[in-house]
């Protein structure tokens, strides 16, 4: 029989919006109202960086508040023992395991059964092509927060990432990048195809 979680929260939007101090600030509530360790928040965040098994680690916030929890590649990485599971880069969750999703979709079932979960993830590459897990987890879940950015160019809101460094890759933790806003982007790609017909 299928599991289901108590309920799903999810946060999507560009980088820079606000996610990852999402997830921070509601494991900071969770943490405040936890009379018992099992009422508290286990948090997890997904790398494309191979990890054997889950990596403890610190890492900070775009704004530079720090988050501890631990970096993994599959669900079946996560031990939770708490009521509460928060899942950061929930984008790179099929990753490492494209080839079965089925599995790993199940895998998830199982752990998040009975929990309330957490997730936030990335809307769109910098292509501004969906991520298709994001998308997925995003109707499956109860409440979705949809956050923006401040252009970097002209500081409205962005729902757009810009890649700043030149690597083509779709998937790059370390390349370079900023928000963006529409009216910015569509500048930039018209000045870009003026070039290119001009050449
Ligand atoms: N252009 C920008 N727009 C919005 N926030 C920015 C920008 N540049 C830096 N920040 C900082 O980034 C923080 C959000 O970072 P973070 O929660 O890590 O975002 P995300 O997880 O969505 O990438 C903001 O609170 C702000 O301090
Ligand atoms: C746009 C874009 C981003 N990434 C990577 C870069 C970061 O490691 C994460 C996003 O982190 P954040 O919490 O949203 O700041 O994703 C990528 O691999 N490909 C892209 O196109």
């Amino acid at each position: 029989m299928k599991k289901y979680a108590a309920s799903i929260e999810m946060y999507i939007g560009p980088m820079f919006s606000g996610k990852s101090t999402s997830l921070r600030n509601k494991m900071a509530e969770l943490m405040d109202n936890a009379k018992f360790a099992e009422d508290g928040p286990s948090y997890y965040r997904f790398t494309l960086e191979k990890v054997e098994s889950p990596k403890l680690s610190t890492w900070q916030t775009h704004g530079g508040v720090e988050i501890e929890g631990a970096l993994i590649n599959s669900f079946s990485q996560i031990k939770c023992y708490t009521k509460h599971l928060l899942i950061d880069e929930i984008q790179f969750a099929f990753y490492h395991c494209e080839d079965d999703k089925e599995t790993e979709t199940e895998i998830f079932n199982e752990i998040i059964e009975g929990k309330h979960v957490y997730l936030a993830g990335l809307n769109l590459d910098w292509k501004d092509v969906p991520f298709q897990t994001t998308g997925y987890f995003t109707c499956i879940a109860d409440k979705v927060n949809i956050l923006q950015s401040r252009c970097h160019r002209c500081g409205k809101p962005a729902q757009f990432t810009e890649k700043i460094t030149q690597s083509q890759n779709r998937f790059d933790e370390k390349a370079q990048y900023l928000p963006i806003c529409r009216n910015c982007r569509v500048q930039i790609i018209s000045v870009e195809s003026m070039q290119q017909t001009s050449v």
